[in-house]
């Protein structure tokens, strides 16, 4: 194995980057493993996509260390760029470039491209070769996107908020591609609002939030397996008194009305308390349905690290 080919294929740290007054990143950390998928979760204005830009060597940190597959993205760009594939946030192309064209033009620029054809039929736009770019729908110009982070075979690819705009069929055909880039071997790394996506596809996720990471590991340690922190979930009339629920149950359990009408149970969760709370249900008379005891979902988590209130 070469140097480079055993360091990591993302290395960042004490990164921080300001637009004028605004510290977009502020000292963050991160590390991706070649042939892994990372997923970088965190709320509007966090920093993910300036964090991203910094690693395709599109912006100038103003400080901390950033290695790409063991380069300066600044400064040793020209070995680097062959070497990656960039599906940017929103696209970006030349509103009026017919779809096969502009694949074409990008996979001029590779040593070894994809077929071209073939990667168009992949991603479901054969039927859309000869449309310009801006009469393409969102989730087409998506799918264009990605064919061109693709078509020259990277080693590593950054997609920023791949699925956005799509309807779940090529949401789920992107999953599989970006399954498929892992097993050959690639590295990702991918920022979503979707939480089914990182939680499907990521081996790390890493939650920033103000420009820093407050929590990273797999979607497995993040959500817990722990018995303390599993919680029993199900829905109800909505407005049920939960302190008197919560009174009920052993000591350590808490109960919750996490949005209209749906109830959250935390602690530990053994047969006893699933048995109170629906005991408890059938005395105020309502039906507890859609049930559920299990861990805490990545949705809970991030919400808990990065509250609810909208950026
Ligand atoms: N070119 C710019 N000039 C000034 N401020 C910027 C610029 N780009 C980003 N910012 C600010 O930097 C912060 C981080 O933005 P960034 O786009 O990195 O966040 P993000 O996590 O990708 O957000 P989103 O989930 O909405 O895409 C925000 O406060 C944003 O307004």
């Amino acid at each position: 194995m070469s140097a480079s080919e055993a360091c990591p294929a993302v290395e960042v740290s004490g990164l921080v980057k300001r637009y004028g007054s605004t510290t977009a990143v502020d000292g963050l950390e991160l590390r991706l493993a070649r042939g892994k998928v990372l997923a970088l979760l965190g709320p509007n204005g966090a920093g993910k996509t300036t964090t991203v830009e910094v690693c395709e060597g599109f912006l100038r940190p103003d400080a901390g260390r950033v290695r790409v597959l063991g380069l300066d993205p600044r400064a040793e760009s020209d070995k680097l760029r062959p070497r990656i594939g960039v599906m940017p946030q929103g696209g970006g192309a030349y509103p009026g470039v017919r779809a096969g064209e502009m694949l074409k033009l990008v996979a001029s620029c590779a040593a070894n491209p994809l077929d071209t054809d073939w990667l168009l039929d992949v991603l479901g736009l054969s039927n859309a070769l000869r449309t310009p770019y801006k009469r393409l729908s969102g989730g087409q110009q998506q799918r264009l996107s990605l064919a061109c982070a693709l078509v020259g075979r990277p080693e590593l690819v950054f997609l920023d908020e791949p699925t956005s705009g799509m309807d779940p069929q090529a949401r789920r055909l992107v999953w599989n591609m970006i399954s498929a880039l892992r097993n050959d071997g690639v590295s990702v790394l991918l920022t979503t609002h979707l939480m089914e996506e990182a939680e499907s596809l990521a081996d790390h996720v890493v939650i920033v939030d103000h420009g820093r990471v407050v929590a990273e590991g797999s979607p497995a340690q993040l959500t817990t397996e722990d018995p303390d922190t599993q919680q029993l979930r199900f829905k109800a009339r909505p407005g049920l008194d939960t302190s008197l629920l919560t009174a009920a149950l052993p000591e350590g359990c808490h109960v919750s009305e996490a949005a209209l009408g749906t109830y959250i149970v935390t602690g530990r969760v053994d047969p006893q308390v699933v048995s109170t709370v629906t005991a408890w249900c059938a005395q105020q008379g309502v039906l507890a349905e859609e049930l559920h005891v299990g861990r805490r979902s990545l949705e809970d988590v991030f919400l808990e690290l990065t509250g609810r209130e909208l950026r």
